[in-house]
């Protein structure tokens, strides 16, 4: 469990920011964890702003919300520098779904912890293919604290790290909960890979002949 260096300022205390990362899966607790983390900053009276993408209206137009339905409500922005004017006068901010931001947001996330906020930012570490998700990386590079998460595989009960997609889709985006994604290990995310691959040969094969 990851417990703050320190969750309020303290009447004397510097301000001084940093940044956390929570990655992992799809249903790996991300957001369950900025929530909490997010609910304790408000109980210790600090000024707390969320934000999440605007394109990710999945369950609430406003609210983040958790596969286990906790909820805090959020402001939706398209592009991080919207975060920077409403955030300049917060203790905190929480951002979820950060994989869906462009690499600015690692600009904007240093900007806000150099001028004293305590940012907190979840998103997925790799995409459906397995591949690092947009600015995920470089974010966990300049954080001060990462924090990975993991779900169970649907398929065998182990730790899951990775999101393995059902529906045929080759997007990178995809919004969806269950029924286009399933939190899978390593062995079993292969194992889905490669009967993926050799459904995708067959049906080549079948229109060949
Ligand atoms: N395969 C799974 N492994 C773990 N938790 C799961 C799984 N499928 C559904 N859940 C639910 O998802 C919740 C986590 O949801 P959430 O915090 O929204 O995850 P994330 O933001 O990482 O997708 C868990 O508390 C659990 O109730
Ligand atoms: C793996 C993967 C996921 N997505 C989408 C699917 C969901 O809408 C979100 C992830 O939500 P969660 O809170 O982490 O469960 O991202 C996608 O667009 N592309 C992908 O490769
Ligand atoms: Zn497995």
């Amino acid at each position: 469990m990851f417990i703050e260096p320190r969750v309020g300022n303290g009447r004397h205390a510097a301000r001084r920011g940093w940044i956390e990362v929570v990655v992992g899966s799809m249903f790996s607790g991300k957001t369950e964890e900025l929530i909490r983390r997010l609910n304790r900053a408000k109980i210790a009276r600090q000024r707390v702003e969320i934000f999440k993408p605007g394109l990710d209206k999945r369950y609430h137009e406003l609210d983040v919300v958790s596969h286990n339905a906790t909820s805090i409500r959020s402001t939706p922005v398209t592009f991080p520098n919207e975060m920077l004017l409403p955030a300049s006068s917060c203790d905190v901010v929480g951002i979820d779904e950060a994989q869906f931001f462009d690499e600015s947001l690692v600009e904007v996330c240093n900007q806000l912890a150099d001028h004293g906020v305590r940012v907190i930012v979840a998103g997925l570490d790799m995409d459906y293919l397995g591949k690092p998700f947009g600015p995920m990386p470089a974010l966990m590079a300049v954080a001060e604290y990462v924090t990975k998460v993991h779900a169970v595989c649907v398929c065998c009960g182990d730790i899951a790290t990775y999101s393995f997609r059902k529906a045929a889709s080759a997007e990178q985006i995809l919004l969806g909960e269950t029924d286009s994604y399933e939190a899978r290990c390593r062995h079993c995310f292969l194992e889905g890979q490669q009967e993926k691959a050799a459904d995708t040969h067959a049906a080549a094969e079948a229109v060949k002949h």
